[in-house]
């Protein structure tokens, strides 16, 4: 028996980072947006003593860790302890369309993905509530890859609030030859921040909001509203860390783009565009400008992990 589990990359359309809390986290104003570009993770019933067995297929498949430290793997092996259950008997494959170590949460989208997949091939009926702990202890961005839509998140980013939108947003995202370390880029973040004299401990920095034209924009489905919006506090960090992602921002919004900003830690750089046949337009003229690996177009919001198939 095998379960499949579709589940959706995350864009931050406004990324507000308040200063490092003494466990090492930053309070965020995370505001989360699910788009159709994700990965799909098959668990079936391994044999007896097999234990969690991992695949991966896709252009990227080479970057993904196949062992333990796999977010996938770490998953199953929660939810069966969670339940009292011994070490597991099953095979994750993962079907990798989220660029890795990309800033779109796809390690995180994994984790969600299996949670819900092995739920469903253990038939354990795990509340939704019960979920969302587990994906919070797998990581800040987990949670929301459960949940999908467009969500406020706060304190690490674990504490959901869905938000009100209407219609769909086309968007392109620039994938950028290898990845940027999310550690890292905080860190970068809190290094900026002393350098500019206004401290970067969560004594010294304002904790953030969500910003009201934003939260309007989304509900209003106003793409140009919310592209006049978007905000990544992590931004100038991951610039300093790969400054050749200005030319990508810039190549986007030569290419017609009604905004532009740095996905989350980055190195993806996510773009807005008025339609469909736009964001295709700006994908094509992004490949041909040598500022990116790769350009994908896709919309949003969609939901969150989800079962597709169960055979
Ligand atoms: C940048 C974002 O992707 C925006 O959604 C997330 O904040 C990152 O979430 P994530 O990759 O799930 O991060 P985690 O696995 O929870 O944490 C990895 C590391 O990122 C840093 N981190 C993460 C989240 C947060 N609110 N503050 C942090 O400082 C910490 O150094 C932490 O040790
Ligand atoms: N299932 C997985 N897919 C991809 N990377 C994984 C997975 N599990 C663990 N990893 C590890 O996590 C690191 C970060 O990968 P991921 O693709 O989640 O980054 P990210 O999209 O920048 O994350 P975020 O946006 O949540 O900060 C990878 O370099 C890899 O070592």
């Amino acid at each position: 028996m095998s379960v499949t589990v579709r589940v959706p990359a995350k864009v931050n359309v406004q990324l507000g980072v308040g200063g490092l809390r003494a466990d090492g986290f930053h309070d965020l104003a995370n505001v989360f947006f699910a788009v159709a570009l994700g990965d799909e993770v098959t668990a079936t019933a391994g044999e007896p003593g097999t234990g969690v067995i991992l695949g991966c297929t896709g252009p990227d498949a080479g970057a993904v860790p196949l062992d333990d430290s796999n977010l996938a793997a770490r998953a199953a092996r929660l939810l069966a302890a969670r339940h009292g259950l011994a070490e597991p008997d099953v095979r994750l494959d993962i079907a990798k369309a989220i660029p890795v170590a990309g800033g779109m949460a796809g390690g995180s989208a994994d984790g969600a993905a299996a949670l819900v997949a092995c739920d469903a091939l253990w038939g354990l009926g795990t509340p939704t509530g019960v979920l969302l702990e587990l994906a919070a202890e797998l990581g800040s961005d987990v949670p929301f890859a459960l949940v999908g839509g467009v969500a406020l998140g706060r304190g690490r980013g674990e504490i959901l609030e869905p938000l009100p939108v209407a219609g769909t947003h086309h968007w392109v995202f620039a994938v950028a030859d290898g990845g940027l370390s999310t550690p890292a880029v905080f860190r970068e973040c809190d290094r900026l921040r002393e350098e500019a004299g206004t401290g970067s401990s969560d004594t010294e920095v304002p904790t953030p909001d969500a910003d009201p034209a934003l939260l309007a924009a989304l509900a209003d489905g106003d793409t140009v509203a919310l592209a006049a919006a978007l905000a990544n506090d992590l931004q100038p960090a991951a610039l300093s860390l790969r400054p050749a992602l200005a030319d990508t921002l810039r190549a986007g919004t030569e290419a017609g783009a009604l905004g532009a900003l740095v996905s989350g830690s980055g190195p993806t750089c996510a773009f807005l565009a008025k339609d469909a046949a736009a964001a295709e337009a700006v994908a094509a003229a992004l490949r041909a400008s040598g500022s990116c690996r790769t350009a994908h177009a896709t919309h949003g919001p969609v939901p969150g992990a989800a079962v597709v198939v169960e055979a």
